[in-house]
């Protein structure tokens, strides 16, 4: 259990998140989470987010499975593969539970992408392409699953006042399992990482900024900006 890296406190990918803290920052503590966390936010603006990440949400699949695909030809260890298959897997929970909570809300799941998801959606598919490499798919897809999990984990929190209607959102991506399964993918960015070239290390580094600058634009998004 006590691995290096473990609780990400020694790898790359925690060094990265300390050299680039503003812009991690931005995209874990943005005033959208701040809302919720406050118990201020506006609910149309969460319809907003509802409905675009949706949209995200698809085009993260392809994301997924390419990632899967690179895994299963050069990672060399199962145990890498069963957590990526893991993560693919709950996506199908998840579309069930997107259309749910849109009933719920009376949002419609055809509404058009926005700009920032539009970005975002054209990044992922770059991320896709087979020249891309393992090391900086899967240290994207980490960061892209960390943020949301570091951002839900805090409307979680004891002195959080959290609307109840969003506790079923919050809980989605802050609960403790979704914490074990970002810090699975963590590990397995670091060790990739470990063994990278400079070039690699630095596609993966400017990847990781990537996604952070994406995902502050799309909570930005959400709020209406
Ligand atoms: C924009 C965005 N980033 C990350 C996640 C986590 O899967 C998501 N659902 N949407």
């Amino acid at each position: 259990m006590a691995s290096k890296g473990d609780c990400g406190e020694r790898g790359t990918t925690a060094a990265w998140i300390k050299k680039h803290q503003p812009i991690y920052d931005r995209a874990t503590r943005h005033p959208f989470i701040r809302s919720i966390w406050e118990g201020t936010v506006d609910f149309s603006a969460f319809k907003r987010w509802l409905a675009q990440d949706y949209i995200f949400v698809r085009e993260f699949i392809p994301f997924v499975a390419s990632v899967l695909l690179k895994a299963c030809k050069h990672s060399g260890d199962e145990a890498d593969v069963e957590v990526i298959l893991g993560g693919l897997a709950a996506l199908n929970d998840e579309i069930s539970w997107f259309k749910k909570e849109a009933s719920k809300w009376c949002v419609s799941l055809n509404s058009t992408p926005q700009n920032a998801n539009l970005e975002y959606c054209r990044f992922l598919q770059s991320l896709t392409l087979p020249e891309v490499s393992y090391t900086v798919a899967i240290t994207a897809f980490w960061a892209i699953e960390a943020v949301y999990q570091e951002s839900f984990s805090l409307c979680l929190e004891s002195d959080s006042k959290m609307p109840k209607e969003l506790i079923g959102t919050c809980e989605r991506w802050g609960n403790a399992s979704f914490g074990q399964y970002c810090s699975s993918l963590q590990n397995i960015a670091d060790r990739s990482l470990e063994t990278a070239s400079s070039v690699v290390l630095s596609e993966a580094e400017k990847a990781f900024v990537h996604v952070l600058e994406n995902e502050n634009y799309f909570w930005s998004m959400s709020l209406g900006e």
